[in-house]
């Protein structure tokens, strides 16, 4: 199976985790994409969706399913995502599409998060996927400085503008030991927006898709 197959599949098993009937809060990125479609061959499955990003807001209408406001909900039962890197201990690197900053906040709320994936994302140590940070443009160049003291070796991502306006910066050669140690200190840092580390907020279940079958992952 190719990546695109393992990502399609995924994207159809998680369906069984869904409760009929209600919002549910949706990520960005090519997994999502297929969740989306696999979410449109179900008629009614859910009422709606929180959307963390301008294009699965595209998909979401395209595919007719109903987009909500964060600001409008009580409460949010479940997240579905992926992530360009999971560990063993559920915490990933996320921010790929630049959507980093928006899915922090629906997965914060959210009673359950479920990081659907293929086997190629699942690492033992989080940084091989350089690290995205969303960082308010004025900040540029005294983010990159503070960046740059904790050893990776930072980038601005070119053309790239995220949907608040923002820009990222990628951390490059960053391998992460202390993912909640490492994601307090780069918010700490004036001018970032969000980091991409999810470790204080990490997933609840991850489903990953291999060759052989849907592995399942819970936290521990
Ligand atoms: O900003 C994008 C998101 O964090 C995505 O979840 C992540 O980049 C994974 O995307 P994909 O499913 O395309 O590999």
């Amino acid at each position: 199976m190719n990546s695109n197959e393992l990502k399609k599949s995924v994207a159809m098993a998680v369906l069984d985790y869904i409760h009929p009937g209600e919002i549910i809060g949706i990520g960005t990125g090519s997994t999502v994409y297929y969740f989306i479609k696999a979410l449109s061959t179900v008629k009614n499955l859910i009422r709606g969706a929180i959307s963390s990003s301008n294009s699965s807001t595209f998909f979401l209408k395209k595919y007719g399913i109903p987009v909500y406001n964060l600001n409008d909900m009580k409460s949010l039962t479940l997240y579905i995502d992926s992530a360009d890197e999971i560990n063993f201990k559920l915490q990933m690197i996320k921010g790929g599409g630049a959507a980093l900053t928006n899915e922090k906040i629906i997965a914060s709320v959210a009673k359950e998060f479920i990081c659907i994936a293929d086997e190629s994302k699942l690492v033992q140590v989080l940084g091989e996927f350089p690290l995205p940070v969303e960082i308010i443009p004025m900040a540029t160049s005294c983010v990159l400085n503070k960046l740059k003291m904790l050893g990776g070796k930072p980038k601005v991502r070119k053309n790239v503008i995220t949907d608040n306006g923002n820009i990222i910066i990628d951390i490059y050669n960053f391998k992460i030991s202390d993912p909640i140690a490492m994601e307090k200190k780069i918010n700490s840092f004036p001018g970032v927006v969000s980091v991409g580390l999810f470790a204080i907020r990490k997933a609840d279940v991850a489903l990953i898709s291999t060759a052989s079958g849907i592995k399942k992952i819970t936290r521990n």
